[in-house]
């Protein structure tokens, strides 16, 4: 397995690009080390598939280099890269078994019967589908034709990374979880390096030890799930982790205090730069419903099982809360307080608070 850097990654579909927009990949830079599981999400046309292309050899960057530890892989074609994919739909052999299908890659490259077979057992074995080998794969579920075929994506040993593309989209919603569990389970039996590619928070989040989040061809933060939800370092991470996502508000500046509807709002510390668009930023997990505060009236409470997602009006901005206690009733009049340290301001959408020492 391989330790991947992408270093000044930059990427137009247009010969002579003028400027950012002409940039599908703005650019990237970014390490990932040997045996991590890492993610990238974003939503459709972001820049995924772009990425994926240019790490497989499919497509080669304007400008920047990919390195597989310290080796120069930026012009190599797919077949020089050794890396193994999983792509959305299943890519098995239907007229073999699964043993057959599992065994393939390793037979296609001269490895031994008798450590073929012991590879085949255990990925079987990880997988749970021992008792399918000698199934043939036709007659196999779409789920369990995507199960085999993520194995035979993890039965070499010897490739630099496993990239997953939006594995999942086949899958029945119900049956969903259960694979997103295992995949994270046999990332830390295989610990390969791992690169999977989803526009889904929840797949990205289960499976990654870090996240990039793109957005238009741009990498808007790189963290850990843990990170991304704490401390967004755009408006776009904000929104798009979370659910509800993070409340994005109106408000005004005076000096370095934040005004929302007339209301002193405290922040998680100073604020940086200026001029620009401002906004509020506050996770619905990060508000209380408390006795004395900003004044909101509630408009809507859903019971989404493990709490309450409470939406209030202060003024006229719509304010979501999430509460574990019991929630108001709609038309309540309540009051709300922002917690400090996970108040900041957005300035054109990146953060512009410094985190207290
Ligand atoms: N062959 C191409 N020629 C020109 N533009 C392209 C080409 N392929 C992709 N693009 C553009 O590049 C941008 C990034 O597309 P890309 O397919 O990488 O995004 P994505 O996040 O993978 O989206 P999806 O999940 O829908 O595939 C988009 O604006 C897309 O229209």
């Amino acid at each position: 397995m391989a330790r991947i850097t992408l270093s000044k990654l930059r990427h137009s579909y247009y010969p002579n690009p003028s400027g950012p927009e002409d940039y599908a990949l703005k650019e990237i830079d970014v390490t990932w080390k040997d045996g991590g599981a890492y993610a990238l999400l974003g939503p459709s046309g972001c820049g995924k598939s772009t990425l994926l292309n240019i790490i497989s050899g499919l497509l080669v960057p304007s400008e920047g280099q990919i390195l597989f530890d310290d080796r120069d892989v930026t012009s190599l074609a797919p077949d020089q890269r050794n890396i193994a994919q999983v792509f959305q739909f299943p890519v098995i052999y239907d007229t073999m078994t699964v043993r057959q299908n599992l065994a393939f890659p390793l037979k296609n490259r001269g490895v031994d019967p008798a450590r073929i077979e012991q590879r085949v057992a255990e990925i079987a074995a990880m997988l749970e589908v021992e008792d399918m080998l000698d199934t043939r794969a036709s007659g196999l579920s779409p789920d369990n034709k995507q199960k085999i075929s993520m194995g035979r994506g993890l039965v070499r040993d010897d490739v630099n990374v496993v990239m997953f593309d939006e594995p999942l989209t086949v899958i029945d919603p119900h049956l969903k979880w259960k694979l997103r569990s295992k995949l994270k389970e046999l990332h830390q039996r295989v610990r390969a390096t791992m690169i999977y590619v989803t526009h889904d928070q929840t797949e990205a989040l289960t499976f990654a030890d870090e996240v990039v989040v793109m957005q238009d061809g741009e990498v808007v933060q790189i963290g850990t799930p843990v990170e991304l939800f704490e401390r967004p370092q755009h408006t776009f991470v904000g929104h798009f982790i979370g659910s509800p996502g993070m409340n994005v508000l109106p408000c005004e500046m005076n000096g370095d205090r934040a005004i929302f509807h007339g209301h002193d709002v405290a922040l998680e510390g100073p604020v940086t730069g200026q001029g620009g668009t401002i906004r509020l930023g506050v996770r619905p997990e990060h508000i209380d419903i408390q006795e004395s505060g900003l004044p909101a009236r509630v408009t809507k409470v859903s019971d989404v099982g493990r709490h309450f997602v409470v939406e209030a009006m202060v003024g006229d901005s719509a304010v979501k809360i999430v509460t574990e206690e019991h929630a108001p009733e709609q038309g309540t009049e309540v009051h709300l307080g922002f917690r400090p340290d996970k108040t900041r301001i957005y300035r054109d959408g990146w953060i512009a608070t410094e985190a207290r020492a």
